[in-house]
């Protein structure tokens, strides 16, 4: 076997030090297991953790033969000798030293890292936390709220430990903006022939289990449909009828999941080089119609893979990160945003911002800053209350907003740390929590409780988190966009190239609504998964992310239908009615508090008719592992529920980490962070949609309303989530979405009902 590179390289900077691969070996073979095979804090500085921790070793080889001469010396002379204190092992003083340089200023202002974050730790092995831990929520949330300044807002009382979205199938469903777009390369492998496979499902009256994405359902699927979407629910192998009925032996409790405020660190994303491409594996389909085609692919999917050979020598953009690479963010208190938090004790809030030598901390905030927090008065009109609040307020908020300012100064020097921490929304983040980064303004109201807003840096466009791949470049557009257009694609009598991908025919009306037909099919596939299309890969980057040794067999995706949207190279205007979904929110919508228990939700303050675009689903871009890393290190924490985009895995043999991309919109993300779940008949509908790139490797999921939606309704999807897969990183909630077909109802009084059968 080759030798690996890193340690190759290691060696070789060893080398130049005088110290011989013997002496490297085993030091380094400890440091890779106390880092977690982190090679970026292994190298960063030219090896110096390897460096200190050889030398630290041989200090400690030397001070313990010194020990033992003296001893024996000592021995010699007393009878009685005293205890000798055995030293500390090296590699442990090692990292606490590292750890201790993560919250120093000089650690953060001389060397950022790459990917500095709350995953890059070292693992915390021994006793010892990293000084850079994630504060941990307390159980209380409300108490945490009012003791711990660094959970703040960090969540709603309501949010369950982070759970991965599925796509109705379904699996989890992560958070959305992307922007930074680091090399990668195609992802097939040679041999991945048949890798994915059909299977048919037996269908079942969606009534009964509407929820439950079987994977092993046959599609009735046209070829060219691409189902959209994905939920990661915890196992996939749980979506039956069958389970979804099932009594839980675990008792359901109403606990609220603890949320607390993880650190998060964007850091520089891609580099601009190139990346080589894998020759495309061939996948074999099967759907619910029996038709085996030959190629067993798509023929959408298997334009998309010519598409990518000849993007090979494309390219990549940094899209979305800032010049350093890394994404500042301020850890600022929140503001009362209920008309009784007047009374609340905001003594334990925590203050905004850190300090300014780059560490991050938790400081409490200033007595005067506490008594002065704003309060937002009740209202059933947030856009109404956006101005009132501004009016009445602003006094008050004042001091909030010095901190903030004070905050940001701070962060300035921080920035070069490259180490974000979620940030809390202020006072004037409630009346608009996009803070102005939509085309709308979003406000926030809380008429039931004192519950802050959760903590997390607002983002209106997906952006890669570290390792995810999303290459966005003319060259991998291809020939199957419209660039011969001009206007209005939608008016033309004949479909443009870009309806090829929803076949023949664009998916939007002239008033830019999805059309009923086209719709209905995405929400059966929700509903009922089991006529549609699964697809089985042969090795599921899910399950390997679980375990890279012995993944378990995939549990399936749904293969989803796509809207593919003019775009740069389409010859069309701007206003081309096949543009939709990359215009941005235009509906007025407005967070609150719900009233069942469910936390924070949105909803519309305008009436929505049937196929209406009302946001997509943004956050950081993670690669499956990244995703299953961040749950695993935040057991307690709170997540939103991550997302899946595996809607197009199918078309794919043997998928590389780098390619298999969920969103997650738990440290970053937009106003869809506040969509609640609702099993079965929600009001939203996840589509995916394609616009910068044919790659559906990455693909915007945008949500559609299924119906006509009143004023002040709220806007619901449907998670996926199976309740009785205990086996998810993200974890189940107690469902309280009030619908009649509600899964975790089923299963609740099923349990009751064989209780009392025994
Ligand atoms: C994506 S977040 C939705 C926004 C969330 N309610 C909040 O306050 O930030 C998902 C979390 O909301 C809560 N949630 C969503 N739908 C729910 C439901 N139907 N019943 C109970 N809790 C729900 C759960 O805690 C879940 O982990």
């Amino acid at each position: 076997m080759a030798p690996n590179p890193k340690v190759v390289s290691a060696f070789r900077a060893m080398r130049v030090l005088g110290i011989s691969e013997e002496k490297v070996k085993p030091v380094l073979k400890n440091l890779l297991k106390l880092y977690d095979k982190n090679w970026e804090l292994i190298e960063e500085e030219n090896y110096r953790a390897l460096a200190d921790a050889i030398f630290e070793q041989e200090d400690s080889l030397v001070a313990e033969q010194k020990n033992e001469r003296e001893n024996a010396v000592q021995a010699d002379m007393e009878e009685e000798a005293e205890p000798h204190e055995e030293p500390e092992r090296p590699l442990k003083r090692l990292r606490s030293r590292h750890q201790e340089d993560h919250a120093s200023p000089s650690f953060g202002n001389c060397s950022p890292r790459p990917g500095g974050t709350s995953l890059k730790q070292p693992k915390p092995e021994e006793d010892k936390l990293p000084e850079t831990s994630p504060p941990q929520q307390s159980q209380d949330s409300t108490e945490s709220f009012q003791s711990n300044a660094a959970n703040i807002g960090a969540g709603s009382p309501s949010l369950s430990p982070p759970p991965l979205v599925r796509n109705k199938g379904k699996q989890p469903v992560l958070s959305k903006p992307l922007l930074s777009i680091p090399e990668r390369s195609e992802p097939s492998q040679p041999g991945a022939a048949s890798s994915t496979q059909l299977k048919e499902k037996g269908k079942e009256p969606f009534s009964i289990q509407p929820a439950l994405r079987d994977k092993k359902s046959m599609s009735e699927r046209s070829p060219l449909a691409v189902n959209p979407g994905i939920v990661l629910s915890p196992k996939q192998g749980v979506y039956n009828s069958s389970t979804l009925i099932k009594p839980k032996d675990e008792p359901l409790t109403d606990e609220l999941p603890q949320i607390a405020v993880p650190l998060a660190v964007i850091p520089p994303g891609g580099n601009g080089s190139i990346r080589e491409a894998d020759g495309p594996g061939i996948v074999s389909s099967q759907c619910a119609n029996g038709n085996i085609r030959s190629d067993g692919v798509p023929v959408s999917s298997i334009e998309r893979r010519i598409t990518r050979q000849l993007a090979k020598s494309s390219c990549n953009l940094e899209i979305a990160s800032t010049p350093s690479g890394e994404q500042p963010i301020n850890a600022t208190p929140a503001g009362v945003l209920s008309k009784e938090s007047k009374a609340m004790d905001t003594g334990t809030r925590g203050k905004p911002f850190g300090p300014s030598n780059g560490s991050i901390s938790t400081h409490s905030a200033p007595e005067e800053a506490r008594s002065q927090i704003p309060i937002l008065p009740p209202s059933s009109n947030g856009m109404d209350d956006c101005t009132k609040t501004d009016k009445n307020y602003t006094e008050n908020s004042c001091e909030i907003d010095k901190d903030n300012e004070q905050n940001g100064l701070e962060n300035a020097n921080s920035h070069s740390m490259g180490v974000v921490q979620r940030r809390q929304l202020s006072l004037r983040d409630a009346n608009d929590i996009a803070k102005g980064q939509e085309n709308v303004v979003i406000p926030l109201v809380n008429d039931v409780n004192k519950e802050y807003p959760p903590s997390f840096q607002y983002i209106p466009q997906n952006v890669v988190f570290q390792n995810g791949y999303v290459n966005f470049s003319l060259a991998r557009i291809g020939e199957n966009c419209c660039s011969n257009c001009f206007g209005n694609c939608l008016s033309s009598p004949t479909p443009c190239a870009c309806a090829n991908e929803t076949g023949g025919e664009f998916v939007y009306t002239l008033e830019g609504l999805v059309k009923e037909d086209f719709l209905e099919e995405c929400i059966s596939m929700n509903r009922d998964p089991q006529k549609h299309c699964m697809f089985y890969c042969k090795e599921c980057p899910q399950e390997r992310s679980k375990n890279d040794d012995i993944p378990e067999p995939c549990k399936g995706h749904l293969v989803r239908k796509f809207i593919k949207e003019c775009w740069w190279k389409c010859g069309c205007s701007k206003l081309c009615g096949n543009r939709v979904v990359q215009r941005g929110i235009n509906r007025k919508l407005q967070v609150f508090m719900t009233p069942g228990g469910k936390g924070w939700g949105l909803r519309t303050l305008e009436e929505l008719p049937k196929g209406a675009f009302v946001c997509e689903y943004v956050g950081e871009i993670l690669t499956n592992s990244e995703l299953y890393e961040r749950v695993s290190q935040s057991k307690n924490e709170e997540h939103a529920y991550p997302v899946l985009l595996d809607a197009d895995w199918g078309s794919e043999g043997v998928l590389k980490d780098e390619d298999a991309l969920c969103l997650d919109a738990t440290n970053y993300g937009n106003v869809a962070r506040f969509i609640n779940h609702r099993c079965f008949d929600s009001t939203l509908v996840e589509i995916p949609v394609e616009v910068e790139t044919p790659d559906h490797h990455y693909y915007h999921l945008a949500f559609f309303t299924t119906r006509k939606v009143e004023a002040m309704e709220e806007l619901t999807w449907d998670y996926g989530i199976d309740f009785d897969d205990h086996d998810h990183p993200v974890k189940a909630f107690k469902c309280r979405c009030g619908s009649k077909f509600c899964r975790n109802i089923k299963r609740s009084s099923r349990s009751r009902s064989a209780g009392s059968r025994r």
